[in-house]
């Protein structure tokens, strides 16, 4: 895989070598351009002094992790020029630098979904910002559907894998031309969720004492925002899907493509209802309790998690 510039990706002031025209793209020029990225990050570099290696996207209602912060920094995303701007209740729309056990990092307190009315490459457009800024992991969260009927609410899921629903049908966040200074045009993805962070995660849940609560599986994105039918949640089940949500995926291809290292977690909010017997509604004030009602074990397990992922990370040549 070509790598991305050095230049660009020591969380030092960025600058853009490389002049580059890609062609013209259907959303007709809409795109932000690598220049525009960079434009991002020198502003965001210039408004704090933190040098974060770890990224962390906090799930819905999951936005207390960065509450886990020490010395934070938060910038709006209203004030971050070529930012999107947070919809959706439960996603609080800040950027929050500084350090977690000591570690350098940002995390978005609020993240973009398609259903918001953003394009798969906009919802990942912090992804590569991230990138820019230096980081080299990142944490992506997550509020799912449990559809293994195993999982409780309550249940942590660590990503094993995923299935691209959308990317099925060639909704794709690489989508359009790719800009090498990222990564390459066709990009694996059979080893999107870091070996290692995995097995350290499973050790660390022993460690806390919450192993019995976690899990691993695969997790599915579809573009929402309306939740599944059953008729649909059979046929997931039946392709493999251990739990259902709205995000991550395109973030994880995002990150993969310009080569972060990648750890992705869901709290399993509700249970998937499969069958037509079954009351129950899946409903967005559910899944914010259950990230209120597991926010303390969220703090504790993400920043041990964070400790331990920065012995992973790959070091500046
Ligand atoms: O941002 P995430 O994926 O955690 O949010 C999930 C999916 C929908 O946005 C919302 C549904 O309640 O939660
Ligand atoms: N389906 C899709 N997205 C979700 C769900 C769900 O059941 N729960 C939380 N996010």
């Amino acid at each position: 895989m070509a790598p991305v510039n050095a230049d660009i990706v020591n969380g030092s002031k960025v600058t853009s070598p490389v002049k580059k025209t890609l062609p013209e793209v259907e959303d007709n020029g809409k795109r932000y351009s690598y220049e525009m990225l960079v434009e991002t990050a020198n502003f965001l570099l210039s408004k704090t002094d933190v040098r974060p290696v770890i990224g962390v996207i906090c799930g819905s209602g999951m936005g207390s992790l960065a509450e886990n912060i020490s010395q934070p920094e938060c910038i709006a995303y209203e004030d971050i020029p070529n930012f999107p701007i947070s919809t959706v209740e439960g996603h609080h729309g800040k950027l929050v630098f500084g350090y977690i056990s000591d570690v350098p990092v940002v995390a978005m307190q609020g993240r973009f979904h398609y259903y918001e009315g953003y394009p798969l490459w906009k919802c990942c457009l912090p992804v590569r910002v991230m990138k820019l800024l230096g980081v080299k992991a990142l944490i992506a969260t997550n509020a799912a559907g449990g559809l293994n009927p195993n999982y409780k609410i309550g249940d942590l899921m660590i990503v094993r894998d995923h299935i691209n629903m959308m990317g099925f049908a060639g909704n794709n966040p690489l989508h359009g031309p790719n800009d090498e200074r990222f990564g390459p045009r066709f990009p694996p993805m059979n080893k999107a969720y870091n070996y290692e962070f995995r097995k350290v995660a499973k050790e660390v849940a022993k460690e806390l004492n919450i192993d019995n609560m976690v899990r691993e599986g695969v997790y599915t994105c579809l573009g929402g925002p309306n939740f599944e039918t059953v008729a649909e949640l059979n046929m997931l089940k039946m392709l493999g899907v251990d739990a259902v949500g709205m995000s991550t995926v395109h973030e994880v291809i995002t990150a993969r493509h310009c080569d972060m290292s990648v750890f992705a977690l869901s709290l399993i909010t509700n249970e998937c209802v499969t069958s037509y017997d079954h009351d129950a509604e899946a409903n967005h004030e559910e899944v914010l309790d259950v990230g209120r009602m597991r926010q303390d074990i969220l703090r504790d397990y993400v920043s041990k998690l964070v400790n331990r992922f920065v012995k992973y990370l790959p070091q500046n040549p």
